[in-house]
């Protein structure tokens, strides 16, 4: 096996006293597709930013194709391209522009960069806006041109901090799509997100991050093998109910969880759970039997929502 593009052992991060990323381990492997999932505040942009060698670690050992980011900053920064949580493409320049102007920082020729430009604007399906104001651009749009922009140096990994926090679902299909396209192309992928179903369609593996700290690590099916069942009953008997209902509904199911607003059964069978429901004659608001997901994952290791 090839070794590691990334290892991090024991890595810490602490302002002053307050560790926001504490003694997280991990490794991404070549041509991995990596993420981070947690909530916010989890230390999920902290880390990308060690990853990135933009932020030095308070201890811990980190290793980035081979390198320690705190002595090679410029070398690793040179092999990686970095999408960062709000896009700071140059509001000035058009979106072609954009991206040649990069390229020169990366000492590409002004051919070379041209070249390049035309290739990731078709990549990033912008063709047609080459000669467009940023400002014009679509948020999905500025996003994907971010990307193109962080592909100009041909980058052995790209780290995507959210990639698509604000977008419309259709925004967010079109950038998924593009991510996908990379991924089959071989260019490992470092993503951080909130967002479960984004983790789950992008994520070859990924650790569940809280607080700092490392709460579960593996695919995304095997994680919810493991931390859940396979079905779920979303049940909503209006919140002033709920707790009493709670107690009627204690040993339905494997395991209860009573949200505020709905109580969850987790089962192998949900729709068997829900004819016991109507047989104890207990009618729900709302119902409806889902597929367990990381959310319920991350539920069942913290006792949160990763959406609050
Ligand atoms: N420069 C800083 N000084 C002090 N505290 C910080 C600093 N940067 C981050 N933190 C704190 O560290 C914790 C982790 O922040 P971080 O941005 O890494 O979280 P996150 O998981 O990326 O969430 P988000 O998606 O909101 O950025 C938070 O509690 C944050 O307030």
């Amino acid at each position: 096996m090839s070794p590691p593009v990334i290892t991090a052992k024991s890595l810490t991060k602490k302002y002053k006293e307050f560790a926001a990323v504490d003694g997280i381990s991990f490794e991404v492997a070549p041509g991995e597709s990596f993420g981070l999932l947690g909530p916010n505040g989890a230390g999920k942009s902290t880390t990308m930013r060690m990853v990135g060698a933009v932020s030095t670690r308070t201890s811990g050992d980190l290793s980035i194709l081979g390198l320690d980011p705190n002595e090679h900053g410029p070398e690793v920064r040179s092999q990686l391209g970095v999408v960062p949580q709000q896009d700071n493409l140059d509001m000035e320049l058009r979106v072609r522009d954009n991206l040649i102007v990069y390229g020169r920082y990366f000492g590409l020729s002004h051919a070379q960069c041209g070249r390049k430009a035309d290739e990731l604007l078709e990549f990033a399906q912008l063709t047609d806006r080459a000669k467009a104001k940023v400002d014009d651009l679509s948020g999905g749009m500025k996003r994907r041109l971010t990307i193109a922009r962080s592909l100009m140096n041909d980058p052995r990994i790209l780290l995507l901090d959210e990639p698509t926090t604000g977008l419309d679902p259709q925004a967010r299909h079109i950038l998924w799509d593009r991510l996908f396209r990379l991924k089959e192309q071989g260019t490992t992928l470092v993503l951080t997100t909130h967002y479960m179903d984004e983790a789950e369609q992008l994520c070859d593996r990924l650790v569940v991050v809280d607080k700092g700290r490392i709460m579960a690590e593996g695919a995304p099916a095997d994680l919810i093998k493991q931390y859940s069942t396979r079905e779920v009953v979303e049940v909503r008997f209006g919140s002033d109910r709920n707790a009493d209902v709670a107690r009627r509904l204690a040993g339905v199911g494997e395991r209860l969880e009573v949200l505020p607003d709905r109580i969850l059964i987790y089962s192998e069978d949900g729709d068997a759970e829900l004819a016991l429901i109507a047989e104890m004659g207990l009618e729900p608001i709302t119902s409806l039997v889902r597929r367990s997901s990381l959310e319920d994952v991350f539920l069942r290791l913290t006792g949160r929502s990763l959406i609050e």
